[in-house]
């Protein structure tokens, strides 16, 4: 999973060598003092979601739902204080994706309830990418989740890098979502393959069926 870079670098540019790169899944996350608003948010949000349609990578848009609708979007990821799981579900229907951000079992008995996809579980580590992140948790509440609700899957996030991302898969998680590790990379696509190929790896070595090929 990608998140919009805030970095100097075009955005456009860096989301294609993601793409290029591998990556499986796409957020759409622009907030912040200079973001863009209104139709220019639209436009922009619009060429992100058509470059990822080409690479038939899903698009999901982070925060505005009504966003995400307009824009016939793949999905939409919402936290605690944006608008609340179960209305999200009414207003998208059943066939849009919805992530919810938990960060303990409460939560995530409450997302899993309202029809969430996934969820979300962070900071992992410390991040600069998030103005009001919370104390880095590790990977503790991602086992708890994992463990109480093992069909729900669950998207690590927060200062997640090719060298630290293991024991979010260690602890149950099905994926990781990262900003700065490709964002920030001199090579966005040979640091979006790179991670791929090292998920990969974790993956198939935890997979029952790599024991019997
Ligand atoms: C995959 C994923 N997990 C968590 C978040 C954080 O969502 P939220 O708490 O609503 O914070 P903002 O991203 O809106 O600042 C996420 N975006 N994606
Ligand atoms: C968007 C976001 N949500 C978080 C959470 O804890 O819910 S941490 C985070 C920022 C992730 O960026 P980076 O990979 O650069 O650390
Ligand atoms: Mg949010």
């Amino acid at each position: 999973m990608g998140s919009m870079n805030t970095k100097q670098n075009d955005p456009i540019e860096v989301l294609e060598l993601a793409l290029q790169g591998g990556i499986t899944c796409f957020q759409f996350r622009e907030k912040g003092v200079a973001s863009k608003q209104g139709q220019e948010k639209f436009l922009f949000a619009e060429k992100c979601m058509k470059l990822c349609r080409t690479y038939k990578v899903p698009f999901i848009v982070n925060d505005d739902v009504d966003l995400a609708l307009a824009l016939n979007a793949d999905g939409v990821h919402i936290g605690q204080d944006d608008e609340i799981a179960s209305q999200v579900r009414e207003k998208i229907g059943k066939d849009k994706i919805l992530g919810v951000s938990v960060h303990n079992e409460e939560e995530a008995f409450l997302a899993q309830k309202a029809g969430a996809d996934y969820v979300g579980v962070g900071p992992v580590y410390a991040t600069s990418s998030k103005e009001d992140a919370r104390t880095p948790a590790g990977t503790k509440v991602m086992e708890q989740v994992a463990f109480q609700y093992p069909y729900l899957p669950i998207v690590g996030i927060g200062g997640l890098t090719k060298e630290n991302l293991a024991p979010v898969f260690k602890a149950g998680g099905a994926g990781v979502a990262l900003i700065s590790a490709i964002a920030s990379a001199e090579n966005p696509q040979h640091q979006a393959k790179q991670l791929r190929a090292k998920i990969d790896r974790i993956l198939e070595r935890e997979s029952p069926l790599s024991e019997h090929p």
